[in-house]
């Protein structure tokens, strides 16, 4: 079994960019940025629970990254740079961690690296618990409208949240429920120290308006980029200035958006 995702052409003397959403995203996430670099080949995955691998399930990250693998291995992708948001920055983090054959680099986009205490993990498990029955339970337009006043996104405008709820409910709960238990950041190793011995380029970006991912980034051996005028989601929020960024790490020609 693989993921789902859709590929671009690029150049073969260049590495694949491999993008991954966040959750409750799905593989378009990433593409208005990732259309320009069409030098590059690309692949942008349905995590599990998500898109059209909505019918995938999970059991925790280390099952994650074996579908990651294997769905590399399918499209012979054997040179590639990770580029993960929030979700998909942790699992990008779990599976740089495993030391995959081919991984030249990863850039993360508020990812947490994991929580450093038993406590902390058990009270977000329990967390993370309430909001997967909330998503099963419930209408999703409900339930978003709330997962959008969480602190993390606290710079939002009304309005941004309004296109944020209409644009997740359009997913399955069930599956966003089982995805959100399975990788819960309760569940998430802290990885600090193997990424603290991670020997590949390492890349974290944040919107300054992300106050809290700018802290985790501060303490992460990673090289820290952040975002003007953005918060959370910084990609969706200024995309051009992460176009900018990710040119500058992976020096790469910027394709015009014409
Ligand atoms: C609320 C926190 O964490 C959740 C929020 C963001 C993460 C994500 O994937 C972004 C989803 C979105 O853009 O709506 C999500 C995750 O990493 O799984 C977290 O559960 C928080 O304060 O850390």
């Amino acid at each position: 079994m693989i993921l789902a995702g859709e590929q671009r052409t690029g150049n073969a003397d260049q590495p694949w960019l491999v993008f991954l959403h966040g959750f409750s995203g799905d593989r378009h996430e990433w593409q208005q940025v990732g259309a320009r670099f069409d030098a590059c080949p690309r692949l942008y995955l349905d995590l599990p629970g998500h898109g059209d691998s909505a019918h995938i399930t999970v059991n925790d990250f280390h099952a994650v990254s074996t579908l990651l693998n294997a769905t590399l291995v399918s499209y012979n992708i054997l040179n590639y740079w990770l580029v993960g948001y929030s979700l998909g920055g942790r699992i990008a983090l779990y599976h740089a961690c495993q030391r995959p054959d081919g991984l030249r680099g990863l850039i993360v986009e508020g990812a947490h690296p994991g929580l450093s205490n038993a406590q902390q993990r058990a009270s977000r498990r329990t967390a993370d618990v309430r909001w997967a029955a909330r998503f099963r339970d419930e209408p999703l337009e409900a339930v978003f409208a709330d997962w959008y006043q969480q602190p993390v996104f606290a710079h939002l405008t009304d309005e941004q949240r309004q296109q944020l709820v209409a644009l997740r409910s359009r997913n399955n709960g069930a599956t966003l429920a089982a995805m959100l238990q399975a990788t819960s950041l309760g569940e998430q190793p802290d990885l600090r120290v193997a990424l603290a011995e991670y020997p590949d380029p390492f890349y974290f970006i944040y919107g300054e308006q992300d106050d809290k991912f700018r802290f985790i980034a501060s303490e992460l051996a990673a090289i820290r980029h952040k975002i003007p005028h953005a918060g959370h989601n910084a990609h969706r929020e200024n995309p051009g200035a992460v176009v900018e960024r990710l040119a500058q790490i992976l020096r790469l020609p910027i394709k015009d958006t014409l």
